[in-house]
């Protein structure tokens, strides 16, 4: 009989990817795998999993608002509410393991199938653990992981050290350089950046852009420019007319491998799946961690890169006075990039999706 897998999770691209990577995996190794995708309503996922081919259902569950307590009331009720349909799905699907990939419907679907003595599997993507996968990982069967030190949240022998799953696709950048600038309509043989704020975009990225246009029009380097898809309007707006012709303006970029394969350096936020990919594709990244992210997660994963001399950091604080100075400098200084690029290549591990999709089909057995 075929087996059957729930992946659950997603909220941003630095889930749904790495999720959709498992699953990818698991279907290569054994083709005839039932996967269920499991999501919350309304965010990025119950797009993306359909747009891979995959099936999802989504949970009503949110995460707690920050910002407005009155906002929350509603949370134990949604709670369990999508407990109560976790249970259904798993029951009715007759699944054999969960998957939990974090975002708001791991947590639900992973409680659930743990109650219901089922075996679970984290991936967690960053090198802090959440206070979610924390508690998950008590229960769960194998918690795999990215960064080295990850016993400090997880029982060590639950723990395995596969990095994170990428989607090949976004990183087989060999030989299409003059495909991936063509792609984007700029030219060969002028130093191209990819500036990426993660699966949103980032304002403080975009602010910084913004303030360097005229700089890297002087100094004739080229930008791919991923905003996000929230400040995409505001800027095509303030910029209409206006935007260098050396400039690629874009809310989301659909081919990272393009986008990858052009630039000569990147600058980016800190996102673990993101890092990740940049380890693969080998490329001198200037990072700008979130401070607005959990436990700054994201300053923690930076610092796993700049203490191996694999990337600069600079702090999303400092970035309005510091990050366009530091894009030019690095432009200018080959031996930098040079030394970045064979650093971060060190820290590659291509297999995450495989090592990971075995693991799952182990604990069936
Ligand atoms: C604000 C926030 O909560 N960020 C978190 C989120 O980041 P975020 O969702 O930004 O995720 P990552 O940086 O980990 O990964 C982004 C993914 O989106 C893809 N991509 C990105 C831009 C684009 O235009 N096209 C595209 O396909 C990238 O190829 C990559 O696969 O999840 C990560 C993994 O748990 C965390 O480390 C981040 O802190």
């Amino acid at each position: 009989m075929a087996h059957k897998v729930i992946i659950s999770g997603g909220g941003t691209g630095g889930h749904i990817f790495p999720a959709i990577a498992i699953a990818n995996a698991l279907k290569r190794l054994q083709p005839d795998v039932e996967i269920l995708f499991v999501g919350a309503n309304g965010r990025m996922e119950m797009e993306r999993v359909p747009a891979a081919g995959y099936e999802i259902v989504g949970l009503d569950i949110q995460g707690i608002d920050r910002k407005s307590l009155v906002k929350n009331l509603g949370l134990p009720f949604k709670m369990l509410d999508s407990l109560l349909k976790a249970r259904r799905l798993i029951k009715s699907f007759k699944a054999d393991v969960a998957v939990g990939v974090g975002g708001y419907a791991s947590g639900p679907l992973l409680m659930m199938a743990n109650a219901l003595g089922l075996p679970t599997l984290i991936q967690e993507q960053n090198s802090y653990a959440g206070v979610t996968n924390k508690r998950l990982g008590r229960k769960a069967s194998k918690i795999c992981v990215a960064y080295e030190g990850m016993d400090k949240f997880f029982p060590a022998q639950k723990i395995l050290l596969t990095g994170n799953p990428i989607r090949r696709s976004s990183v087989q950048i060999e030989g299409r350089e003059r495909e991936g600038l063509a792609s984007f309509g700029l030219q060969e043989g002028k130093k191209t950046l990819l500036v990426t704020g993660g699966s949103l975009g980032a304002k403080t990225l975009n602010d910084c852009v913004l303030a360097g246009l005229d700089s890297f029009v002087e100094q004739d380097i080229q930008v791919i420019w991923q905003c996000g898809s929230y400040y995409y309007e505001a800027l095509k707006n303030t910029l209409v007319d206006r935007l260098p012709a050396n400039v690629v303006l874009l809310p989301f970029l659909q081919r990272m491998d393009y986008a990858y394969a052009a630039a000569d350096f990147v600058v980016s936020r800190a996102g673990a799946g993101t890092i990740s990919e940049l380890c693969a594709v080998g490329k001198p990244v200037i990072l700008v961690p979130s401070p607005n992210v959990a436990e700054d997660h994201q300053t923690k994963n930076a610092k796993a890169l700049v203490s191996k001399d694999a990337a600069i950091l600079v702090s999303d604080i400092s970035a309005r006075t510091n990050l366009v100075d530091t894009i030019i400098s690095l432009a200018n200084d080959e031996a930098k990039c040079f030394e970045l690029s064979e650093q971060i290549s060190k820290l590659a591990m291509l297999d995450a999706d495989e090592t990971i999709a075995k693991e799952v089909l182990k604990l069936i057995r």
